[in-house]
């Protein structure tokens, strides 16, 4: 999984009743036509926030997107930025500015008339423009290639240059859709770290569209995970791996092994799960959900043990046979089929170089788990 890189210690207006939503989507629906894109959508962004859309194709995303920057109006329901309505405020009076792929830069001009462009075009005097150039090309790192056209340039300087030319303006809050997408995958993860450090060092607010959930787990400080036009959840990237409220979000977000059945009985400190071979899982909780329930147990493959003896200390050891085995290097995953059919992903570290319990296809072998390391999804 991706690291959670943009952790910020002590940034979580989101916890503090207090705190004043920056921007608020509220019962928020876009049809056309007959279709519903956004369908009574709410959601509360705060100020200095990098906070991501995700969804597949198709969920409403930059839906959302072009009705904050005024290119669609809602049908129904209320967008405000800062206390401010902004129905019927016309893009261009609007705080928030797009970031377009970097395939929209002018390819007859430099980078720095590319930059300069937008606040030539506002009347901005010439020396303050020369100014705020020469502060967006050494904050992308660019200052070398002032001179240069963009297709003298790399795909990632070319995103940069993109970037310079929509933070030009100060907007205050800065939308993008799809920033990285142009770019290959070594590129994209230095650039998702260049463009966290652009948005706390600028203090700007970053909503940003993408499909890519390692990309958004990375740069975000909350995700909002939408489906058909609805927010299934709203939370951290932590919390959404770790705690997600739904199987679709649990599903969505990296692999996940799930356990379907009954909630068998329940009481304050374990509960047990029955699936419908008979096989019991014991959990600490099963949450909201009440003895009899139909409930998945969630559980990431890296909270799976594999090994060939059943582990005397196991609460929860299931049998089956090794499937399948994927070395990866830093780990292996293996597949194994427990007796009643199921198939387990689970993953393991390859902290030494020689396994001490070597596993091969076809094995005999136990899958453990502890009660805590999944999650009761009544959902
Ligand atoms: N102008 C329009 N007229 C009709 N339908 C539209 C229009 N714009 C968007 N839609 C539909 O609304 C839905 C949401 O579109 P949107 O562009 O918001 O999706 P998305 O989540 O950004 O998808 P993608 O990741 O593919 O860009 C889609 O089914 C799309 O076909």
């Amino acid at each position: 999984m991706a690291s959670l890189g943009s952790i910020r210690r002590d940034f979580a207006p989101w916890n503090d009743p207090n705190a004043k939503p920056y921007i608020r989507f509220e019962n928020v629906t876009k049809r056309f036509g007959d279709f519903t894109a956004v369908n009574d959508l709410s959601l509360s962004i705060f100020e200095r926030e990098f906070f991501a859309l995700l969804g597949a194709s198709g969920c409403g995303k930059s839906t959302l997107l072009r009705m904050l920057a005024g290119f669609e109006e809602p049908t129904s329901g209320r967008i405000l930025l800062d206390g401010q309505d902004l129905r019927g405020i016309p893009p261009y009076r609007r705080p928030v500015n797009m970031m377009f792929q970097s395939y929209a830069l002018f390819p007859h001009m430099s980078v720095e008339k590319n930059i300069a462009f937008g606040l030539k075009q506002e009347g901005m005097p010439k020396a303050d423009i020369e100014k705020r150039v020469a502060e967006m090309l050494k904050l992308v790192k660019l200052e070398p290639f002032a001179k240069r056209k963009p297709h003298q340039l790399s795909g990632g300087q070319r995103q940069r240059v993109a970037l310079a030319r929509s933070v030009a303006k100060r907007p205050k809050v800065l939308l993008l859709d799809e920033p990285l997408g142009a770019l290959d995958k070594k590129l994209r993860e230095e650039t998702q770290f260049e463009l966290m450090d652009l948005q706390q060092n600028l203090g700007l607010t970053f909503l940003v569209v993408t499909h890519d959930q390692e990309e958004a787990m990375t740069m975000a400080d909350r995700i909002a995970i939408l489906d058909k036009g609805e927010v299934m959840q709203v939370a951290t990237p932590t919390e959404v791996y770790e705690a997600p409220t739904s199987r679709f979000v649990a599903n969505f977000v990296g692999n996940v092994n799930m356990f379907e059945g009954k909630v068998a009985a329940s009481d304050a400190t374990t509960a047990r799960i029955t699936g419908a071979s008979g096989a019991q899982i014991v959990i600490d909780n099963a949450g909201e959900a009440a003895a009899g329930a139909d409930v998945a147990f969630a559980i990431r493959p890296e909270k799976i043990k594999v090994s060939s003896k059943r582990p005397a200390e196991a609460v929860n050891a299931l049998e089956g046979e090794v499937y399948d085995i994927a070395y990866l290097g830093d780990m292996t995953v293996y597949h194994v089929k427990l007796d009643d059919g199921q198939v387990v992903r689970a993953s393991m570290l390859n902290a030494a170089r020689i396994m001490d319990d070597p596993l091969t296809w076809n094995d005999r072998a136990w899958i453990s788990f502890r009660p805590d390391a999944g999650i009761v999804l009544a959902r």
